[in-house]
């Protein structure tokens, strides 16, 4: 029987945002894939964690992002993983909890750029099919040639991160078409990033 195809996204989420939802939408539409596992990370390990809110929080407005979609699913399983959060060692658990299922790591460019420096990046290349998806001014492939489970995909490109959705609420801008509108009123109502 064939597997269930599932992409894992993972990240900080800190926090989710509309650029995150119209990837996922993508990626579910237009590719293979059954399911995307929104993979909340505590601690990105080449990220500082003082700006990061707190992962329960985050794994909240994950969850209330993905509420009407229902092939998109949120994960909290790095939260009884050791910290800071290392994807080979979330995949390899996530494949032996789930025999059925064939997973894929969905990862932007930026996140391409850098993979030298993940954990046993060589083992991820090997053991698991990985999707890039364009982030803007990170181009792929021009400095290392991609492997052969390694596949760009030609999603729409959507400006948006989170650093410039916690900055603008800091300074008091109305946000609210950047963030699905249950995690913007969350935000709202819980004094968020002020
Ligand atoms: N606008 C976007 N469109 C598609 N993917 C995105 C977008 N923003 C971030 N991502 C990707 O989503 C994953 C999780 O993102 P992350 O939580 O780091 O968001 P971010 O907006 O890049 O955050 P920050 O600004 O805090 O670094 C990462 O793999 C990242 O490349
Ligand atoms: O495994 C690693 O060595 C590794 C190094 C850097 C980032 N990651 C993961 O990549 C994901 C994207 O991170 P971020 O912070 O850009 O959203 C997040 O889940 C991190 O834990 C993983």
């Amino acid at each position: 029987m064939k597997k269930k195809q599932v992409g894992i996204f993972s990240g900080s989420f800190n926090p989710v945002h509309t650029g995150h939802l119209i990837l996922a939408n993508y990626l579910l539409e237009f590719t293979s894939l059954d399911e995307i596992w929104l993979v909340v990370s505590p601690h990105n390990p080449i990220k500082e964690a003082d700006s990061l809110l707190d992962e329960k929080i985050r794994l909240e407005m994950a969850r209330l992002a993905v509420e009407e979609f229902d092939r998109l699913l949120v994960s909290d399983i790095e939260f009884c993983m050791p910290k800071p959060s290392y994807t080979i060692d979330t995949l390899t658990r996530l494949r032996s909890e789930n025999p059925d299922v064939e997973f894929t790591l969905v990862i932007g460019s930026d996140n391409w750029r850098k993979f030298p420096r993940w954990k046993e990046h060589q083992r991820l290349i090997e053991e698991f099919r990985i999707l890039i998806y364009p982030r803007p001014g990170e181009e792929v492939g021009a400095d290392r040639p991609l492997p052969e489970n390694v596949q760009l995909i030609d999603a729409p490109i959507v400006e948006i991160s989170s650093t410039f959705i916690r900055e603008s609420i800091r300074m008091g801008k109305n946000m609210r078409a950047f963030l699905p509108a249950q995690v913007y009123d969350y935000i709202l109502s819980n004094g968020l990033y002020r």
